[in-house]
């Protein structure tokens, strides 16, 4: 294994004193560094220094608005001052539970949905450096939990809840300022749909527009709804828009089926023999268009598991995206769900096949009958076949792609996850990406809470 850091963030501590979160999402968020040096694996974990986490710590009680949880007011005159403070932003969470990613010019920064959750840290010793401060005046309040980056770019969506719509926008490594590419009016209504991830191809940003959409009601409810700061909305569509990233104009926007995905997988173009793009493809983890996935995510559905299979259906959802004009797009399953037991979400691809035609995969799939995704898959979209790992009893973590340096084929490389076992005790498994079988295992010395996305920090 080349030498470097692989570093996985996600909500890691679900309570405050003697109070308990109910949902995944709400925790504060730990990261888990696994370091390579010369065949060896050196791991830690530490506690993100969010101001809402330090705030937790200091007053014994929760004093931001987490993902699903709000600190208790408990008279009017309070209550106003809580609106005030969600419209400003102050009182919004900057727990940065979702992700971390590695930007072009090295600096390393933790993610959440809430704009002012971009924490820096320090990737070695797991110190939180400070705020990650946009210096443009674009504002807003959230973004996608999920910026693609690259070594020359940091590309994100901002979605307009006001005048529903999206600005996507992008960085330059070694600024911190964000500039508009373009703007997408919402096609249905009554706000934007959740964007917790969006994909691009090599000329295009491709905005979801999708029917589970922000509510501003259930925005400023203290108590969690059904489906938390969002309202499903079948009546008013779903929607895929096409930008092109030079010039900021939409160049297709299309009705397409009703979908629920939190994880876009890729996307590409389609061209005929003359070059000409003549559609798009993108794959998502999608969920059958199903909302209750996010009812499962509840923290007391997941530690009460009976045996019962009680995981939705979902499938990689593939969206085809037509440029002859025509109004509608296609979404279908790119591969049999039953190769991966009708479990999918949590992906990575091999990062130098971004926005290009490409075969492979990984993914956390299902060995039913379970509550949560069980298995490591390798889909391979070409042959639509899956390959499966499965422990009885243990939970992976997004498996991370690698490539072997100097690798010239798509899956040379390696897969990382971290797996709880059966008895909460804790390893990180290495699978060899183009066989999916095992390489090697380290246990941890102790066991680790779940968590959500990683990224590489490679050997300076
Ligand atoms: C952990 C994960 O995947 C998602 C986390 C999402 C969060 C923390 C969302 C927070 C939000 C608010 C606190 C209010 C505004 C809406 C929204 C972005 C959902
Ligand atoms: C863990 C998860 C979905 C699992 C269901 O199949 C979704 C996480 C989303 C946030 O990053
Ligand atoms: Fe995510």
């Amino acid at each position: 294994m080349q030498s470097g850091t692989y570093l996985r963030n996600g909500p890691g501590l679900w309570h405050i004193g003697d109070y308990n979160f109910r949902h995944l999402f709400d925790g504060y968020a730990t990261l888990v560094r696994l370091h390579f040096e010369n065949g060896r694996l050196i791991m830690g974990h530490r506690q993100i220094e969010s101001e809402a986490y330090k705030a937790a710590k200091r007053n014994n009680k929760l004093c931001y608005r987490e993902f699903s949880e709000a600190p208790k007011t408990d008279n009017f005159l309070a209550y106003m001052g809580d609106l005030a403070s969600l419209f400003s932003g102050a009182s919004l969470t900057d727990n940065a539970n979702t992700g971390v990613v590695t930007l072009g010019d090295g600096r390393v920064v933790c993610l959440t949905e809430t704009i002012k959750g971009s924490i820096v840290i320090d990737p070695d010793t797991l110190d939180t450096l400070g705020k990650f401060e946009y210096s443009d005046s674009l504002g807003g309040l959230i973004h996608s939990a999920h910026p693609i980056v690259t070594d020359t770019e940091f590309l994100t969506l901002l979605p307009d809840l006001v005048n529903p719509g999206y600005l996507v926008v992008r960085m330059e490594p070694g600024t911190n300022e964000r500039k508009v590419i373009g703007r997408v009016s919402c096609r249905g209504g009554p706000a934007p749909g959740w964007v917790h991830s969006f994909p691009v191809t090599e000329h295009y940003v491709i905005v979801p527009e999708m029917p589970l959409r922000y509510c501003a009601q259930n925005l400023l409810k203290a108590e969690p709804t059904p489906l938390y700061k969002f309202e499903w909305h079948p009546d008013s569509k779903g929607f895929v828009h096409v930008m092109c990233k030079a010039s900021g104009k939409i160049v297709a926007s299309v009705e397409v089926p009703l979908f629920v995905t939190f994880h876009f997988i890729n996307a590409y173009e389609e061209t005929d023999e003359d070059g000409r793009v003549i559609a798009i493809i993108a794959d998502c983890c999608e969920h059958n268009a199903d909302t209750t996935i996010l009812d499962k995510l509840r923290l007391q559905n997941l530690r009460s598991y009976t045996g019962e299979d009680v995981l939705p259906d979902a499938r990689v959802g593939r969206f085809i995206i037509p440029f002859d004009g025509s109004p509608n797009g296609k979404l279908v399953a790119a591969l049999d769900p039953e190769e991966h037991g009708k479990g999918m979400d949590m992906c990575s691809i091999n990062p130098a096949y971004l926005g290009k035609k490409y075969r492979y995969a990984y993914a956390c799939g299902a060995q039913r009958p379970c509550n949560f995704p069980n298995t490591l898959t390798k889909l391979d979209l070409v042959e639509k076949k899956a390959k499966n790992w499965w422990d009885e009893g243990a939970v992976p973590s997004e498996p991370f792609f690698v490539a072997r340096p100097g690798a010239t084929e798509e899956d040379d490389g390696v897969v990382i996850s971290m797996i709880s076992d059966k008895n909460g005790e804790g390893y990180a498994l290495l699978l060899d990406a183009s066989s999916f079988k095992e390489i090697a295992r380290a246990k941890f010395p102790y066991g680790l809470p779940y968590g959500l996305h990683g990224c590489w920090v490679p050997k300076n």
